[in-house]
């Protein structure tokens, strides 16, 4: 028989107990090699996993999950060669040190532990003292990668809130410019892979130069928050993003979204503006704040792209605001939300009345 360790003629060894005990896997088909150094590791005040043979080892290991295996090279079935690339695959991204413990002292032998996946490779029998080093070596080691895998977590939290961040307009919460370009484009190249239709909304506030200079801009920027919480309300579906595009003007991407859809999402959008009943002192359309919205709608294609879809969009726009404002203007039905209704041409326009919201 073999002694696995060498007790140490100082005996210092023993006194140098470790810093955290760790649960240490003992694997040995040699009942009183492997019972000899489970008493070394007891005494240095670790706790003590015992396995005589492969298969015993690996349902400890998946069951326990130990911070160190010894691992004995020569076994009766399955040797330590063979164990150690198990233990490695069922890891799962984790990392347990393996460190062969072994009679054989050739250069062969230890280039094909460490092969196998061993950290260390140690010739029998070994001192006392070397082998609570190496544990100690391969606890830092341990902690050191612990410290870098949650230094990396946290980093990609970080990352994720920074881009959070930098895709939230300040002043609405809503998506600013840089996630709607991201976004369009992301959905633009989801609407094509599915041949499914993308809308897009471009609206702007009528007269909000006049409701500035009207109330002053600490209200102007009020009035864009609440402009911001009806787009947001308005975008029911998961994948519908509310953006503020720029300025007085906002942007909804509606995946999946056909043109009929988006005609009723824009008269939902003036209803749910007109219910806020938000005044307007200085507009000549409504005494309330009213929107005006271009909208576009397109099954894309290789040509489509999300700067035409923004150019089409724009320009319904311009025909809302040079129709009399108040309005969405589909791109492609080339008819406003007043006209597609067939209820007269100032239909949907806030009015005293039984279509008005409630004075305010
Ligand atoms: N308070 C406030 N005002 C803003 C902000 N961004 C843009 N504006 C104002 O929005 C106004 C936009 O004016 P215009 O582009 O002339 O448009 P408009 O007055 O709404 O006229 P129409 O769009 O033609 O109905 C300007 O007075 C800008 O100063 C903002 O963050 N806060």
């Amino acid at each position: 028989m073999t002694l696995t360790v060498l007790p140490d003629q100082a005996n210092s060894a023993d006194a140098d107990v470790a810093h955290r005990p760790m649960t240490v896997l003992v694997v040995d088909d040699q009942d009183a090699a492997r019972v000899a150094l489970a008493a070394v590791l007891d005494r240095a005040g670790h706790r003590v996993l015992e396995a005589h043979n492969a298969s015993w080892a690996m349902e400890l290991f998946i069951r326990h999950r130990p911070d160190v295996v010894l691992l004995d090279v020569e076994m009766p079935g399955y040797n330590g060669y063979w164990l150690a690339r198990q233990l490695r695959a069922v890891e799962n991204g984790g990392w347990t040190p393996i460190l062969f413990l072994s009679v054989h002292a050739g250069d062969q032998d230890l280039w094909q532990g460490i092969e196998a996946g061993g950290d260390d490779y140690l010739v029998k029998p070994v001192r006392t003292a070397v082998l609570l080093a190496k544990l100690r070596a391969m606890q830092r080691l341990m902690e050191m990668r612990q410290r870098l895998v949650s230094m990396s977590e946290e980093l990609r939290e970080a990352n994720a809130q920074l881009m959070d961040l930098s895709e939230t307009d300040a002043l609405t919460g809503l998506v600013n410019r840089r996630g709607f370009n991201r976004r369009l484009h992301q959905a633009l190249l989801q609407a094509r892979r599915d041949a499914r239709p993308l809308t897009l909304f471009l609206c702007d506030i009528d007269h909000f130069k006049a409701y500035n200079d009207e109330v002053g801009h600490v209200e102007g920027d009020a009035c864009l928050r609440q402009v911001a919480q009806v787009l947001q309300a308005a975008c029911q579906r998961p994948l519908d993003c509310a953006a503020r595009y720029g300025g007085e003007e906002f942007a909804l991407i509606l995946p999946d979204t056909p043109k009929s859809g988006a005609m009723t999402l824009a008269r939902t959008l003036a209803h749910l503006l007109q219910q806020r009943a938000l005044p307007h002192p200085a507009s000549s359309v409504s005494p309330w704040l009213t929107l005006s919205g271009g909208i576009t709608t397109c099954v894309p294609d290789g040509t489509s792209t999300a700067e035409s879809l923004v150019l089409r969009a724009d320009e319904a726009l311009y025909v809302a605001k040079t129709r009399g404002r108040n309005r969405f203007f589909s791109f492609e039905m080339q008819v406003d939300t007043l006209e597609s209704r067939g209820a007269g041409p100032r239909a949907g326009v806030p009015r005293p009345g039984a279509d008005a919201p409630p004075q305010p």
